[in-house]
């Protein structure tokens, strides 16, 4: 019996999530603000873990959710909360879902710009307190100013053209942004240090990375236009917030509008009470219609995966979408067995992997067809490799992996060929699908044998010569283990020949010693798939 699949939804997200878990058949429970001890205490119990930004998912967190856990959705597009590397080293998928809260985001951006021009939560504050200090709130327009974008992807896109609307101009910093791509969007491209001091507002649109955290030091801050008002709706950790404190209080920096902190929840901040500091507790994707939308695309592309295999949106592994999944299945599983067997039988150090594709496989993504190979070569050196491990591992290990797709069809209308390069050459094994779905090896090291690659196996190089098959049917009998299939090929004539037995009951050493000894035998490895 197959078990229950089970999602947990570890942050506060719009019902619609849960109701499509259920509606597809997957087991719910909704578990928000736990503490990272009481997170890991449950996790075991689930394929799948969705979150918004609380719920951070760290290492120590996967390995309680291991073997079970399978991918973590997060219902957002920043995956800071979630230890990615550690992920992919476990095989572990995680996806958030880019585009949902986009709008959203930069709807945020452009208020916390008109929030800053006339200082609306200070104004507001300062009328409900009874003080009408109408003198005091002296703005600026927006329109004619500069606008300086640090990242210009998604939201920062978003926010330029809303910023063409308010007839801003537009320049942007991201290395990113190809020139061709700037023109579309009718932003010119700079430097950031022609940024800095260009733009009378500056707003941050970039993921948090080794290169980006601080990309508002306190020398990119010296260099900045006296009077910049600053908004951050993207990350933070961006800005250096102790620098910015000096510049609001300096006068300076004439204002700054931050939707995300350094360290979150900001109960407690530095910066709070800064003249000129507007903020807001990471609201920026808080919105019923970005709720709705994330919360719904994290749900169906979790359920796709863990019902069909389908990957959409992963940060960690290639995608494979719900309508490939099932053409690409077959291919998978010859993939995995082709790698299967030649992790047995490689007999060295694997150095290289080159997977080849021909014929009708050659039409589709190879990247999942790589992946199995690569899981299956590494199964046999590790029991929690899969395909989105298997190619992190391989890097690991300095095993250079190429793929190569061939349009022609050969002898078989599709096939699968790995070729692994080890220090005694280069040792290949191809593959099939009969009937577009049933895997068979059809070569072994450019000698032709058909068979099904299953359960318990045994792979004989022997010199071809009259009674060997008869020796060898007896040895097995004597040792009680029937033969299910008999699969045979051979070089030339009285050359080297190769035997893949299948049997019924797993080979032991002892067997495979005796078979060593049978007259004629060069090699015995016993399978298993
Ligand atoms: N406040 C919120 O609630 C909220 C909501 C959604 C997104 N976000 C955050 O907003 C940010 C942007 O999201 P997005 O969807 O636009 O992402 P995106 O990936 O579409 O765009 C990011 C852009 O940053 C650019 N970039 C990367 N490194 C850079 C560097 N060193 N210098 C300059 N540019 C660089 C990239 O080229 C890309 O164009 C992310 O950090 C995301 O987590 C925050
Ligand atoms: O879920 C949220 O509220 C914030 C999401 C936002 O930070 C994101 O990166 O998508």
């Amino acid at each position: 019996m197959t078990e229950q699949v089970r999602v947990l939804i570890a942050d506060k997200m719009d019902p619609r999530a849960a109701a499509i878990f259920r509606e597809r058949g997957i087991q719910v429970d909704e578990k928000s603000g736990l503490s990272p001890e009481d997170l890991q205490a449950i996790v075991h119990d689930y394929d799948g873990i969705a979150v918004r930004s609380s719920a951070k998912i760290s290492a120590a967190i996967m390995d309680a959710a291991l073997p079970r856990l399978k991918v973590i959705g997060r219902a957002g597009i920043g995956v800071d909360t979630i230890d990615v590397p550690a992920a992919s080293a476990r095989g572990i998928v995680v996806m958030n879902t880019p585009f949902g809260n986009s709008i959203t985001t930069a709807e945020h951006a452009i208020a916390m710009l008109f929030a800053l021009a006339r200082e609306i939560p200070q104004a507001d504050q300062s009328t409900q307190a009874g003080k009408w200090e109408k003198n005091r709130f002296m703005g600026v327009e927006l329109a004619g100013k500069t606008l300086g974008l640090i990242g210009c992807g998604n939201i920062g896109s978003i926010v330029a053209d809303r910023a063409h609307g308010l007839k801003m101009k537009v320049v942007a910093y991201d290395p990113f942004l190809s020139p061709e791509r700037a023109v579309e969007l009718g932003v010119e491209k700079v430097e950031l240090d022609e940024l800095l001091p260009r733009a009378d507002f500056i707003t941050l649109h970039t993921p948090l990375t080794d290169q980006t955290r601080g990309i508002l030091s306190r020398e990119a801050l010296a260099k900045t236009k006296k009077g910049v008002r600053i908004v951050n709706c993207a990350r933070g950790g961006l800005i250096d917030e102790a620098a910015l404190k000096e510049g609001l209080e300096s006068g300076h920096i004439a204002g700054a509008a931050l939707d995300v902190f350094a360290q979150e929840p900001a109960k407690e901040n530095a910066l709070f009470g800064t003249p000129g500091l507007i903020c807001t507790p990471h609201l920026g994707a808080s919105t019923n219609e970005a709720q709705v939308n994330v919360a719904i695309q994290v749900a169906e592309q979790m359920s796709d995966f863990l019902l069909l295999g389908g990957i959409t949106n992963a940060v960690n592994v290639p995608s494979l979408s719900a309508e490939e999944a099932p053409r690409l299945k077959p291919y998978m599983a010859l993939a995995e067995k082709l790698g299967r067997l030649l992790g047995q039988i490689a007999g060295t150090e694997i150095r290289s992997i080159d997977i080849e594709v021909e014929g009708a496989a050659a039409e589709l993504n190879i990247k999942p067809i790589s992946g199995a190979v690569l899981a299956g070569i590494m199964r046999s050196w590790s029991d929690t490799v899969n395909m989105v491990n298997a190619p992190f591992l391989a890097k690991e290990r300095g095993i250079g992996v190429r793929e190569i797709r061939t349009e022609r069809e050969g002898d078989y209308h599709t096939l699968v060929a790995v070729t692994a390069g080890t220090d005694n050459g280069p040792r290949r094994v191809e593959g099939t699908l009969f009937g577009n779905s049933a895997a068979r090896l059809v070569k072994i090291f450019g000698i032709p044998v058909e068979a099904e690659l299953t359960g318990q196996m045994i792979y004989i190089v022997n010199n071809d010569q009259p009674g060997f098959i008869g020796a060898l049917g007896t040895e097995l009998g004597e040792n009680g283990l029937n033969i299910a299939t008999f699969n045979l090929g051979r070089r030339k004539e009285a050359g080297e020949a190769v035997a893949l037995v299948a049997v019924d009951d797993p080979i032991t050493r002892e067997v495979a010693a005796q078979l060593r000894e049978l007259p004629g035998v060069r090699e015995v490895v016993p399978l298993s798939f």
